[in-house]
């Protein structure tokens, strides 16, 4: 929301032994504000974080981005939270911004796949 302290906070491990995970939040799986996706290796990609929308099932730009704050087996809480232009993921060490490129403004789906084991689901 506007006050922006509002987050959905998603907890978990990643696997010892993971290729990759995706956190998704919007409006449903062919709708997507962000496709949040740390790759360890898959897709050609090692130990990279690629975000990216989806709109009417077809992906937009993909967005690559430097940092990569993440490690096999770690316990891991991200905090995603959003305003009319954009969307943040907060994590510990990190924050990593992504355009609202559908200025979306509320989220009702949330999905999270591959290598990672849900703990808890907040909405804060
Ligand atoms: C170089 C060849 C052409 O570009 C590649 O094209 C691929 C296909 O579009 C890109 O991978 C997709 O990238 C999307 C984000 O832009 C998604 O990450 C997509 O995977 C979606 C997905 C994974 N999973 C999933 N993983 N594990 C489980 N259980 N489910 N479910 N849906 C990936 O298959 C991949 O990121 C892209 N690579 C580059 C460098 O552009």
């Amino acid at each position: 929301g506007p006050t922006g302290t509002e987050c959905i906070k998603v907890k978990g491990k990643i696997l010892s032994d993971a290729k990759g995970f995706a956190v998704n939040v919007g409006k449903d799986s062919s709708t997507l504000m962000l496709h949040f996706n740390p790759r360890f290796d898959c897709h050609g990609d090692v130990n990279t974080i690629v975000c990216n929308s989806k709109e009417d099932g077809a992906w937009g730009e993909e967005d690559r981005k430097a940092d990569f704050p993440f490690q096999h087996g770690d316990k891991i809480e991200i905090c995603i939270s959003f305003d009319a232009t954009e969307v943040k993921v907060k994590l510990p060490e990190a924050e990593f911004e992504f355009p609202n490129r559908l200025g979306m403004e509320k989220i009702q789906y949330l999905a999270v796949e591959g290598d990672f084991k849900v703990k808890a689901i907040k909405f804060s």
